[in-house]
């Protein structure tokens, strides 16, 4: 071990109680001589952990655990606390030992168990192995080596351009029945100012953890930054990490979780978010006139308060990255989702029938794809793709997934004249489908189950 232990910090937490999970929720600072020290963040990949052996007082240290933390500040918190699960079947005690230039703690027992606290992988991308939270059985790992995708390119501005739209949205209509995406052009927005969002976005990701920290996602609230919420301790983690946050309506955006680090972030990201509002208006409007339908069935049926969600995500490279996956398979439950993909790397992969397909990238373009709440309401017509992203163990990636959901009030159901004798309803009408999706999606499943008929 390397540590002097003269100089470190220890705590030490019984748990006879707990079967295989233990969650921390005092933190007692026991710096040496400087008992009110502040305590500024966790950083877990400096914490080991070791299982005692009574009687022998040999410490063997305990590799196959998985560590769940929250990198946060305290300064905000009242109840910061780190969630540790284990994969074996019984921990009985435990002693946990920090880096030096971190603050100890000391455990209590509490009824937290099974909460979801977010963890980050930050740190992961410099570690030799794979940590053992984020490993997928063979069945479910995927193969970067897949066939390209041959996604429609769409001009976007021709879409609108009423006399002259006809062909623009039979290629349209074509493409997203085809692969349930397309790739946009003519959006509106310059490659300057894309090349500008991709920047601030790494600029964020890329700054000290106790920076991100000031804006981690609370415990009961998807928005802000972190990874995946644990739910139970045999999810498997994506090697990802993503700040969210609500755009649009801007009443409903939440400050605080607005990084002002870098300091363009906010006013590119704003600018980003007005271009969206415009972007989705004229795909969903395009989709009703490419399917002879009056132009605003489908934003009528999402309502005026529709929002829009961004999830900007980071795939650090990870040393081992067939064992992992950045976003496991799932579909959007939003009506439709726009794109920036990473402008080099790859990594999004496309479900069509049961062969995996790598994402197209054309830098200057977004990729458009269909949510579950527009193959509800198209009745099927537009099917929402399944995708997932594999990592690489060179390069970072990262990409934006912007949301547009529908008002939560409003529901949803297949369009009256996409109904007939030959295309029977498929779906029963849904509220508020999104409130399902994270669950769901750490099981492996679908909120659009609930719809079908
Ligand atoms: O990173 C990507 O390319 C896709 C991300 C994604 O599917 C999502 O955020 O829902
Ligand atoms: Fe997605």
């Amino acid at each position: 071990m390397r540590f002097l232990f003269g100089r470190v910090l220890y705590g030490l937490i019984s748990t006879p109680y707990l079967r295989n999970k233990i969650v921390i929720t005092y933190l007692v600072m026991v710096i040496k001589n400087k008992p009110k020290c502040r305590l500024h963040h966790w950083d877990i990949s400096n914490i080991h952990l070791f299982e005692l052996h009574q009687g022998t007082r040999r410490h063997q240290e305990i590799s196959n655990i998985h560590l769940s933390g929250l990198h946060r500040g305290t300064e905000h918190l009242e109840h910061p606390f780190i969630q540790v699960i284990s994969r074996r079947e019984a921990i009985t005690e435990l002693l946990i030992i920090a880096a030096p230039s971190l603050p100890c703690l000391v455990a209590a027992p509490s009824s937290m168990a099974g909460s979801n606290p977010s963890s980050s992988v930050q740190e992961m991308g410099s570690k030799a192995e794979v940590p053992e939270g984020y490993i997928h059985k063979q069945r479910d790992r995927g193969a970067p080596d897949a066939p390209l995708m041959q996604a429609s390119v769409i001009d976007i501005g021709l879409l609108s351009a009423s006399p002259n739209s006809g062909p623009e949205l039979e290629k349209l209509r074509h493409g997203l029945q085809t692969w349930g995406c397309i790739l946009g052009i003519n959006h509106g927005m310059s490659p300057e100012f894309l090349e500008d969002v991709r920047h601030v976005i790494k600029q964020f990701f890329s700054c000290p953890m106790e920076e991100k920290l000031k804006y981690s996602m609370e415990e009961a609230e998807i928005e802000g930054y972190g990874n995946d919420k644990v739910l139970s301790d045999t999810q498997i983690l994506d090697w990802n990490h993503r700040l969210f946050l609500t755009l649009f309506p801007e009443e409903s955006r939440r400050v605080k979780h607005w990084p002002s680090n870098p300091h363009r972030f906010r006013e590119v990201i704003d600018e980003y978010s007005a271009n969206m509002r415009v972007v989705c208006e004229k795909i969903l409007k395009a989709m009703g006139r490419s399917l002879d339908l009056e132009e605003n069935s489908f934003v009528e049926q999402f309502g005026e308060r529709f929002e829009l969600a961004a999830r900007f995500n980071f795939y650090p490279p990870c040393p081992n990255p067939d064992l992992v996956l950045g976003a496991k398979p799932h579909a959007d439950v939003s009506a439709i989702t726009v794109l920036l993909q990473d402008e080099q790397v790859e990594g999004l992969q496309f479900l069509k029938g049961d062969e995996w397909f790598n994402a197209s990238i054309l830098p200057d373009a977004l990729l458009v794809l269909v949510g579950d709440q527009v193959e509800i309401a198209s009745n099927g017509i537009f099917k929402s793709p399944v995708h997932r992203v594999l990592t690489n163990s060179k390069s970072e990636r990262i990409s934006l997934a912007v949301f547009y959901v529908p008002d939560s009030k409003k529901e949803v159901g297949p369009l009256e004249t996409l109904i007939d004798e030959t295309q029977p309803r498929s779906y029963k009408p849904v509220k508020n489908l999104v409130d399902l999706y994270f669950e769901y999606y750490q099981r492996g499943r679908r909120p659009i189950e609930t719809a079908r008929i």
